[in-house]
């Protein structure tokens, strides 16, 4: 295995699905100069999914007043047939299910010819080795450790020895792809989490429910700070 320091601190992603649907104007423009570095956006179709969140009208007017880049989770059936459509919308990032794609690698091309970061999403039944033969190509693994649908679920312990298994699955191939963990994110499991291999932390609850989401996010970045070494 390589011994290459780890490349980025640790990104932060709060997840929207746990926002206030009333105010998500303002709900987005208090994240902007907060420690999130992407603003995660569930769209779910009921059919995927047994919930349904927002599309893409509702990305559109989360765009209008996003700073950061949107990272887009289509837990959706048929997501090739909405990439352009959601590409149009902002997205900066756009993941799909590899339950979802039976061509997943066509998929991933198109999204990368739109100009987005390609993401594949796992549920928590998947083993990381489906990526094997697409390492190379993705840009991003969203590893999910609830399964996806809801807010608000616990975290599954065994996510954990999971990222630990894709970080060295996509080491041995040479892949940069970004490991993103997705449910049931807290202050308890986020180092535990990067120290496996993540660098990408999606929390909603945890962020939202809080009485100050921004301190919350700051607080959780001056926590991950702590374990980064200086010359990184
Ligand atoms: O994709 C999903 C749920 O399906 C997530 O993005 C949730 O929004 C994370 O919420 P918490 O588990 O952090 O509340």
């Amino acid at each position: 295995m390589s011994t290459t320091p780890r490349r980025i601190t640790p990104l932060l992603a709060p997840s929207l699905l746990a926002a206030d649907f009333a105010n998500l104007q303002a709900e987005t423009e208090r994240l902007a100069g907060s420690a999130a570095d992407w603003l995660h956006c569930d769209i779910m179709d009921g059919r995927f999914v047994p919930n349904i969140s927002f599309g893409i009208p509702v990305l559109q007017a989360i765009h209008r007043h996003a700073q950061q880049p949107l990272d887009v989770h289509l837990m959706i059936e048929d997501p090739q047939n909405y990439l352009e459509a959601v590409r149009d919308a902002g997205a900066a990032n756009i993941t799909v299910h590899y339950e979802a794609c039976p061509h997943l690698h066509r998929v991933i091309q198109q999204i990368k010819k739109l100009g987005c970061r390609a993401g594949v999403a796992l549920n928590p039944h998947t083993p990381v080795w489906v990526l094997q033969d697409i390492a190379q190509d993705i840009d991003l693994v969203c590893v999910m450790s609830v399964n996806p649908g809801f807010g608000g679920q616990s975290f599954i312990p065994h996510t954990l020895q999971k990222v630990a298994e894709l970080k060295e699955l996509l080491t041995d191939a040479g892949s940069e792809a970004l490991i993103e963990i997705d449910g049931g994110v807290n202050e308890q499991n986020a180092l535990p989490l990067v120290e496996a291999g993540a660098d990408v932390l999606v929390a909603g609850s945890f962020v939202f429910n809080a009485p100050d989401p921004v301190a919350t996010l700051a607080e959780l970045r001056a926590q991950l700070l702590s374990i980064i070494p200086a010359a990184h």
